[in-house]
């Protein structure tokens, strides 16, 4: 009895000492909206457009903020130097994602990429993204981006009469470059069971996130139950089973065609010749190839669905962007990758996109594995932490007059950083060179061929969509609106038809 009660006064004195050392450090967390004695900081996310209440928070309690939601501390880094000295520098210990038990541990068993927690298995899905998308191997899809983009200016010009279907063009532009990086196999409609299921899956799991959805998430205790009891595992462990088939099938598909020396080199074929190599079994190969589907082309679509809205709010832009390519390529060709250096006017302005409207306002939030110190404050392990895109676009020292779409700032200082909407430290997005490349073929291109004009109303005034009609989520789009492209000049036609021409004899390689 004396042995027992010791061990339970040694086993109270120290969760004493660390409630009492956690309520010290507490006390040290960065600063933020005070916590309601019983809720979370949820009510004071005045805004739906949660990156813009982070930032009202930066700017008020400065550029390290903290907030809870539900018993989950988050932090919220607003600066490039707080980025920077966390996320990047301190990379071994701020790399992971926040815990996920249906979106994550159940639907996905984890296998998925983008919410994979830090650790080998994401190395070794990682060695897999860096092999087929760093800068040298994105290189060679370069010649495919330049052909379906050719393919997408041909759709547009044979239906000048229905613009209602251009974003569907430029819809399957998107989808046909992940799917070529994924499996070496081009998209011909958006019809193709590859982007319908696919596009199922990935709606599923997203809707899975949604903070609030699950009651698990909030009580983690649930996950004790024994498994028949777990009501919220029934739907996703049926939707793992599907995607579990699917994925497989996308997998053996190539397999096939490696046996029968059709495969195109893809991050597919990366993985299946070298499976020991990247260490990932069937299974987790097959999840990997999903991933360019899963973030890129969505990604890929709400810049540019920015692009044609800034384009319409602001000709001026476009103006001087047709009058460099009207200078430097002339009308009788179409601007090709050799071209980007010769115009900085184009460059600029995909930059400023990105800057104006950063369609990941919040990155992918990161998750710290240790305790943490950083200019006084405490991070606890475990914590949430957001690098705010949104927050460093609006520094006020860096981009001045941030509102004002102004691509000639990246003109006047090319050392502007740009870099950072992509995300930060070892989680910085892996596809982000395929995607520059999509950005700069799509824009030079469509800009060279067409101008973005508004539809109009029955008075015959334009009508220009609002910039700040925007569908929140973890990649922001505006909301939907009509626009027009119609051809600059004379040549438009015949260079199209014929550059579409060559590129369905390139492209049949990828069927
Ligand atoms: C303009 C287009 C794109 C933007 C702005 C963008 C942005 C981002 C951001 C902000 C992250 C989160 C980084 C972080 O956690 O700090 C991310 C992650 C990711 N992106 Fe992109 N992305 C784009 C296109 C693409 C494309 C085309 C692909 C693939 C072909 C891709 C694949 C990925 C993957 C797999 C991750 C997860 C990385 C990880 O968790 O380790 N992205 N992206």
């Amino acid at each position: 009895m004396g042995v027992f009660l010791r061990i339970v006064g040694a086993l109270f004195a120290t969760w004493c000492v660390r409630t009492v050392l956690y309520l010290i450090r507490v006390r040290r967390f960065p600063p933020g909206p005070p916590r309601p004695i019983l809720l979370d900081n949820r009510g004071d996310m005045a805004f739906k457009q949660n990156w813009k209440a982070f930032h009202d928070w930066n700017k008020k309690y400065g550029s390290i903020i903290s907030f809870y939601l539900g018993r989950k501390p988050l932090v919220v880094l607003g600066s490039l130097d707080a980025v920077t000295d966390l996320l990047e520098k301190k990379g071994n210990i701020y790399s992971s994602r926040p815990r996920f038990i249906v979106a994550g541990e159940i639907l996905c068993r984890n296998m998925r990429g983008l919410g994979m927690p830090y650790g080998q298995r994401w190395r070794n899905w990682r060695s897999l993204m860096h092999a087929s998308m760093s800068i040298e191997a994105s290189a060679a899809y370069k010649p495919l981006q330049s052909a379906e983009t050719k393919i997408m200016l041909r759709d547009i010009l044979q239906n000048q009469d229905s613009p209602e279907k251009f974003p569907d063009f430029i819809r399957r532009y998107a989808v046909s470059v992940v799917t070529v990086v994924a499996y070496g196999r081009r998209i011909k409609t958006l019809e193709d069971h590859l982007v319908v299921k696919q596009q199922k899956i990935d709606e599923y799991y997203i809707n899975s996130t949604v903070p609030g959805k699950f009651l698990v998430e909030i009580f983690p205790i649930l996950t004790w139950l024994p498994k028949s009891l777990q009501w919220y595992r029934r739907e996703p462990e049926e939707h793992y089973k599907k995607d579990v088939a699917l994925l497989t099938e996308l997998m053996e598909e190539v397999r096939e065609r490696m046996k029968k020396g059709l495969a195109y080199p893809s991050t597919a074929t990366r993985a299946l010749e070298k499976q020991g190599a990247f260490g990932l079994d069937d299974l987790e190969t097959a999840y990997a190839l999903a991933s360019p589907f899963g973030a890129g082309a969505g990604t890929t679509l709400a810049t540019l669905d920015f692009f044609l809205l800034a384009m319409l709010i602001h000709p001026e832009a476009m103006r001087k962007a047709h009058e460099e390519l009207d200078r430097v390529i002339g009308r009788d060709r179409l601007p090709e990758y050799d071209d980007r250096d010769s115009l900085p006017y184009v460059n600029a302005l995909i930059k400023e996109i990105m800057r104006w409207r950063p369609i990941a306002p919040i990155a992918v939030p990161h998750s710290v594995i240790a305790d943490d110190e950083y200019k006084g404050h405490f991070i606890p392990k475990g914590t949430t932490v957001i690098g705010s895109i949104y927050s460093i676009t609006q520094n006020e020292e860096m981009f001045p007059d941030p509102e004002t779409f102004r691509p000639d700032r990246y003109i006047e200082n090319p050392k502007l950083p740009n870099s950072f909407v992509f995300g930060f430290g070892r989680r910085v997005c892996p596809g982000m060179h395929v995607a520059q490349n999509s950005l700069f073929s799509i824009v030079s291109k469509m800009l060279w061929a067409y101008e973005i004009l508004p539809t109009k109303d029955s008075q015959g005034k334009p009508i220009i969509p609002s910039k700040d009609d925007i569908i929140p989520a973890l990649v922001i789009k505006p909301k939907p609106f009509n626009f027009l492209l119609v051809p600059r000049h004379g040549n438009v036609a015949a260079i199209v038809t014929e550059e579409a021409r060559k590129a369905d004899v390139e492209l049949a390689a990828y069927e």
